[in-house]
């Protein structure tokens, strides 16, 4: 037996409620090292969290591809680890294995079937980065542009992004330049993650929402209005965005964190006016979800690993150290702590 560090869902925030780290509990448990044929030993090394994590904290998820988190039992996500002891013919001791629905432990005996070997050269060693710009967050930015936002080099588009310094955006509007985007302007929370959009990953310009008016502020970075629009919020910022795009224009429709704290459906209903304008301007807004793109899975972690090596795409994170942080990191993404993918740290 192993004593191990676990989380659970301790309460729920409530439909309509804020998340907090007391929703979360860090306790020990005893773990059964003595393994099943097909079984492996992992010790974790990456924890995610991620947005949609908020909709699995109620007991009605919403979306029938999400399962909600059951109280008082261990809380699961996107994870990392390393191969501790095998007996499973395909996984060896030391082998790095990665999975959507890691438990939120220190260890764990899982089936070895139900996790994927990753080639740590893809992410040159950076472990993490599985977790992020060469994995789940990196193909939403690479598919949901490649996929929906209808890019013509040399024609002179612009982009926007909402959540643009965060893991999806960050990445979105990167891809949006290379891929031949001309004016590529990022929204998001604070002057000092606009200036690291502009200064940093080649952003044209950025546009603080919470201190700027959205609308004049784009008026006057998109004088010919916006062409593609990559959505991670929703919400007055869309709305305002929306009124601003050209006819035929496309929205990549990735997300609507604004609104994951509401008692609302996914995607949430639009306001009149903005039905109306999407309806005059003929304007396409495709709801985008990278889990209905697998066979396009490989050829993108390909390219993104390629690009990160490059250095054509580049990569923020925000690491936290601990078990004990997951609740505190994933509360604080949510209200924008993080800048790039938000990580937990929980073994070296
Ligand atoms: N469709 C799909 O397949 C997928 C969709 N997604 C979606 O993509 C979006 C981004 O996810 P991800 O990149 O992982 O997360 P991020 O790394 O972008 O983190 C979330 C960010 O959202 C911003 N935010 C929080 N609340 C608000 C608000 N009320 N208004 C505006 N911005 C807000 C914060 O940045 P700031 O400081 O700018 O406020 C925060 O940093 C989410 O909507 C998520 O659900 C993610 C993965 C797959
Ligand atoms: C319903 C609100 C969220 C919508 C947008 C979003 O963030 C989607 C994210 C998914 C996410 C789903 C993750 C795992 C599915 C399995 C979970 C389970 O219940 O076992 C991501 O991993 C892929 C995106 O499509």
């Amino acid at each position: 037996m192993l004593t191990v560090q676990r989380v659970v869902l301790s309460s729920r925030p409530g439909k309509n409620g804020h998340p907090s780290p007391d929703n979360f509990r860090v306790e020990d448990t005893s773990l059964c090292t003595e393994l099943k044929q097909g079984e492996i030993l992992v010790r974790t090394l990456y924890l995610s969290v991620d947005p949609y994590m908020r909709c699995r904290m109620n007991d009605d998820t919403g979306a029938d591809y999400l399962l909600p988190w059951r109280l008082e039992e261990v809380i699961d996500g996107g994870g990392v680890g390393v191969v501790k002891d095998s007996k499973n013919t395909q996984l060896a001791i030391g082998d790095i294995v990665t999975s959507f629905n890691w438990h939120w432990q220190t260890y764990d005996v899982i089936d070895g079937s139900s996790v994927e070997k990753v080639d740590p050269s893809m992410v040159d060693g950076h472990l993490s980065n599985v977790l992020g710009a060469v994995g789940m967050p990196g193909l939403t930015a690479l598919l949901g542009v490649r996929e929906k936002g209808h890019v013509i080099r040399g024609a002179g588009q612009t982009m926007v992004i909402s959540g643009a310094s965060g893991a999806c955006g960050s990445l979105a509007g990167q891809i949006g330049r290379l891929d031949g985007c001309e004016t590529v302007v990022g929204i998001c929370g604070s002057d000092e993650k606009c200036q690291t959009l502009v200064s940093q990953l080649g952003f044209t310009a950025a546009v603080n929402y919470k201190k700027e008016d959205v609308s004049t502020a784009l008026r006057n970075c998109c004088p010919n209005g916006v062409d593609i629009y990559f959505d991670n919020v929703g919400g007055p910022i869309s709305d305002t965005v929306i009124s601003q795009m050209n006819s035929g224009s496309h929205v990549i429709l990735c997300g609507q964190i604004s609104q994951y704290n509401k008692d609302v459906p996914y995607p949430p209903p639009l306001s009149k006016e903005t039905q109306e304008a999407l309806r005059c301007k003929n304007i396409i807004r495709d709801r985008f979800m990278v889990l209905n793109y697998m066979n396009k899975h490989k050829e993108g972690l390909e390219l993104l690993s390629r690009w990160v090596k490059t250095g054509q795409v580049k990569v923020l994170e925000t690491v936290a150290n601990g078990i004990e942080n997951m609740g505190v990191s994933f509360c604080s993404m949510m209200t924008g702590g993080n800048i790039g993918k938000q990580i937990v740290k929980i073994s070296d």
